[in-house]
């Protein structure tokens, strides 16, 4: 199988060219692949295959040519990942498999279609508008602290901190209610950063995503906070620097409520992978 590796402020994929949806990928080759001692390594795998040749794609094909099929380190699946996009477009525009069209190239997710713009540096998605729809709590360590849930497509607990992020032990799970996240959630944790030109609001923020814990950045967590941070800030639109250990993105709503995820895109290696040789030795689904 032949691999891209890629990154967005080191939220780190597996990219799996599959343009015509030959693979059937199962979750125990995602999680092989994404082993980081004995496999690629990586947060999730970006498998790129077109919209019409994939069936949670199908719908979206007259309006998305490719489909970000997205997958978590531990082999299960998720509705929406905002560097997973950025990563994903890039892809498609280094390999010829689309040009960069100056109002965004479309992309389908299992969240909907998003469109990215491309420049050298920097790809900004624009998202799909997060709905705010309650409270809720998690626990880490000790610790309970509330939170904002928010739908990005997939589910986010925003929790604000008034203490150092780095006092908290996220290599375990934080607690959430089930009731209000029955499939799971991804928990922020945030404190408030000094002025930044260029954003009316600075979060910091650190992670622990559902299906691959404790990462170095996450796109959907981003909009998630900067939603956060301009609703407690009363702005009805603005832009949000959202610090992430792996460097920082940045959250705009415009006056037309469009939402806009930016941020760097990179890709570093490419090769080839044999399943065999994987943990498990997996070999169904990769033909
Ligand atoms: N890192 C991603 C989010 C990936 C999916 C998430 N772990 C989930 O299960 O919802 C991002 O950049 O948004």
């Amino acid at each position: 199988m032949f691999f891209t590796k890629g990154h967005g402020t080191g939220n780190d994929f597996v990219v799996l060219p599959d343009p015509d949806g030959t693979y059937a990928l199962t979750p125990a080759l995602v999680a092989a692949l994404c082993d980081r001692r004995r496999g690629i390594g990586a947060d999730g795998v970006l498998h790129v295959v077109r919209s019409a040749k994939h069936p949670d794609a199908a719908g979206h094909a007259a309006d998305a040519e490719w489909f970000m099929d997205y997958w978590n380190a531990d082999g299960s699946l998720a509705e929406m990942c905002g560097n997973g996009v950025r990563v994903f477009a890039r892809y498609l525009v280094t390999h010829g498999l689309a040009d960069p069209a100056p109002d965004g190239l479309p992309i389908a997710t299992r969240a909907g279609v998003v469109h990215a713009v491309i420049d050298e540096h920097r790809i900004a998605v624009r998202m799909n508008a997060p709905v705010i729809t309650g409270g809720s709590a998690a626990v880490t360590g000790t610790r309970r602290l509330d939170g904002v849930a928010v739908d990005c497509g997939n589910p986010h607990l925003v929790c604000a901190l008034a203490g150092p992020l780095d006092e908290l032990d996220l290599s375990v799970a934080p607690g959430y209610d089930p009731a209000v996240f029955p499939s799971g959630v991804n928990v922020e944790f945030t404190v408030a950063g000094a002025a930044v030109e260029g954003a009316d609001r600075h979060v910091h923020m650190r992670v622990h995503e559902r299906g691959s814990g404790e990462t170095m950045s996450c796109g959907s967590g981003a909009l998630a906070v900067g939603a956060v941070a301009l609703r407690e800030a009363g702005l009805s639109a603005g832009a949000v620097a959202v610090d992430v250990p792996g460097g920082r993105l940045t959250v705009t709503r415009t006056a037309d409520d469009r939402w806009w995820l930016a941020g760097p895109a990179v890709l570093v290696a490419s090769g080839e992978v044999d399943p065999a040789a994987l943990p498990g030795a997996v070999t169904e689904g990769a033909e």
